[in-house]
């Protein structure tokens, strides 16, 4: 246990992570699926990744493993591992949660904001928080959504942003 120079406990002060990720749109008419937030978006366009893409998920994921000084993404996943292929940001979120425990960390909330024109984030607001939190083991985690108005590249549509912070706490 950390004390004080005079012997009195000190509690391990809560821990923030902060965690960015960006994707470029598959082409138009490519048939891939989008997955955002560990849900699959039926009638939107995919997402171009080595992974599904689902920028929502590595963000949080990025978030969570810099609370926790564990490295990143690509620290603990690699950027082209053969079995990384495909892998859902469900699985990657229970991964990460998994390092998280194993560390002696426990999650106190995960906030995302996505940053796209599309999907419409809203009206799935609460099941994607849902699923999101259910891959996690439970933790809160909250889901906010902006446009950009138009600007940058999220306004010429060339991609989309997932930004999220994370706060954790030892055991
Ligand atoms: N993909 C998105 C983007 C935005 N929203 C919701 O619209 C609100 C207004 O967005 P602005 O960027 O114009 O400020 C935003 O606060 C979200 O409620 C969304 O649901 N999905
Ligand atoms: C998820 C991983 C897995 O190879 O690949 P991508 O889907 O390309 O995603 P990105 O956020 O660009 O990089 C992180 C990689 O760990």
């Amino acid at each position: 246990m950390t004390t004080t120079p005079e012997g009195h406990p000190v509690t391990p002060l809560p821990r923030t992570g902060i965690g960015v990720d960006v994707h470029a749109w598959a082409p138009e008419g490519d048939d891939r699926p989008l997955w955002l937030g560990c849900l699959r978006w039926p009638g939107e366009r995919g997402i171009e990744g080595h992974s599904d893409g689902d920028v929502a998920a590595h963000a949080a994921c990025n978030a969570l493993l810099s609370a926790a000084g564990l490295g990143d993404l690509g620290s603990v996943f690699g950027t082209d591992r053969p079995e990384m292929a495909g892998a859902s940001g469900a699985q990657m979120l229970a991964h990460v949660a998994d390092l998280l425990a194993r560390g002696g960390f426990q999650i106190g909330n995960v906030a995302v904001q996505v940053v796209a024109r599309r999907p419409r984030v809203g009206a799935r607001r609460a099941e994607m928080e849902a699923a999101m939190s259910s891959a996690l083991g439970g933790a809160p985690v909250s889901v906010s959504a902006a446009t950009t108005d138009g600007l940058g590249f999220v306004g010429r549509v060339e991609g989309l942003a997932g930004i999220a912070t994370a706060l954790v706490a030892p055991r």
